[in-house]
């Protein structure tokens, strides 16, 4: 099967310039199909606390009300162009897209009877034809974290579920490598030291987290991770965004999260 390499990167990393450029500099670089997924969280966040507005999180989920879902359809949308724009000045046709594009990934309102979350959206499927029609046009798509209803409605959607329904959707026509970008060198056991656990199995999971080594956003990065392979994806990879050319060399040195 053809290799698919699917990125994706969050928003500590599309905050800093230099780290974004740096990044973009290397990504452009993997040969081979490619997809790119970003965040951008913590820039929302910024701009509601700009507004005025303190943004509200549940279980790493932004309580999303009719005034957020405007403010993050700006910023995220905003992103993917200045992403897109920086991939074509390093000669990467990109594509710039959010779910409702092509109709590329459709989602509902989250249903939650104790927790409103508001315009967040659940995926329900992603087109893997219209993207590899994309992909057959030399074009790499650079996805957003705005899923749609198809009714009409723009839904906010974690970036770290979108790259893993993507990967997924892409896994029964492509060899898949998922590969989370962020700002450290892996899963760490050691934070202080920075010590990388460099390979995850299902069985160890749970006691990492027992054990408050595994917390806060990794632990629904590593959800995701599991959620893919458990769908086809063949592993997934978590690496400091810096490290994004070594994922297929032998010198990788981030976190493998694999099934056994
Ligand atoms: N064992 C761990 N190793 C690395 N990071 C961890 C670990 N446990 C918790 N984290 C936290 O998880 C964060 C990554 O999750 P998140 O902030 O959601 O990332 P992103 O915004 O890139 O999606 C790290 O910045 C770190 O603070
Ligand atoms: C529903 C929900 O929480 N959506 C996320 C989407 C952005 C995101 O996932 O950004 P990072 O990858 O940079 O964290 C949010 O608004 O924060």
């Amino acid at each position: 099967m053809e290799k698919l390499t699917v990125v994706k990167i969050g928003g500590k990393v599309i905050n800093e310039e230099a780290a974004l450029d740096a990044f973009l500099k290397k990504f452009a670089l993997i040969k081979g199909k490619k997809i790119l997924i970003h965040g951008g969280g913590n820039i929302a966040s910024d701009w509601q606390r700009k507004m005025g507005v303190e943004p509200k999180m549940i279980q790493g989920r932004r309580i999303t009300d009719k005034d957020t879902i405007e403010v993050v359809t700006m910023i995220y949308a905003g992103l993917n162009k200045k992403i897109v724009a920086k991939l074509q000045g390093l000669d990467n046709q990109a594509i710039g897209l959010s779910g409702a594009d092509l109709n590329v990934i459709k989602s509902h309102k989250r249903m939650n009877l104790v927790i409103d979350y508001g315009y967040v959206g659940d995926i329900e499927g992603v087109n893997a034809g219209v993207i590899n029609a994309l992909m057959n046009l030399e074009a790499t798509p650079v996805v957003c974290a705005l899923t749609h209803d198809n009714s009409g409605q723009l839904l906010n959607t974690n970036a770290d579920t979108i790259a893993s329904a993507v990967a997924t959707g892409m896994s029964e026509s492509y060899d898949v490598d998922l590969v989370y970008c962020f700002e450290q060198p892996g899963v760490l056991s050691d934070f202080e030291n920075k010590i990388v656990i460099p390979v995850i199995v299902k069985k160890d999971y749970d006691g990492l987290k027992n054990s408050g080594t595994i917390s806060d956003g990794m632990i629904p990065k590593i959800d995701n991770a599991f959620a893919a392979i458990d769908a086809g994806v063949g592993q997934v990879k978590i690496c400091h965004f810096d490290a994004i050319d070594t994922v297929h060399a032998a010198e990788y040195s981030g976190t493998v999260i694999c099934q056994k």
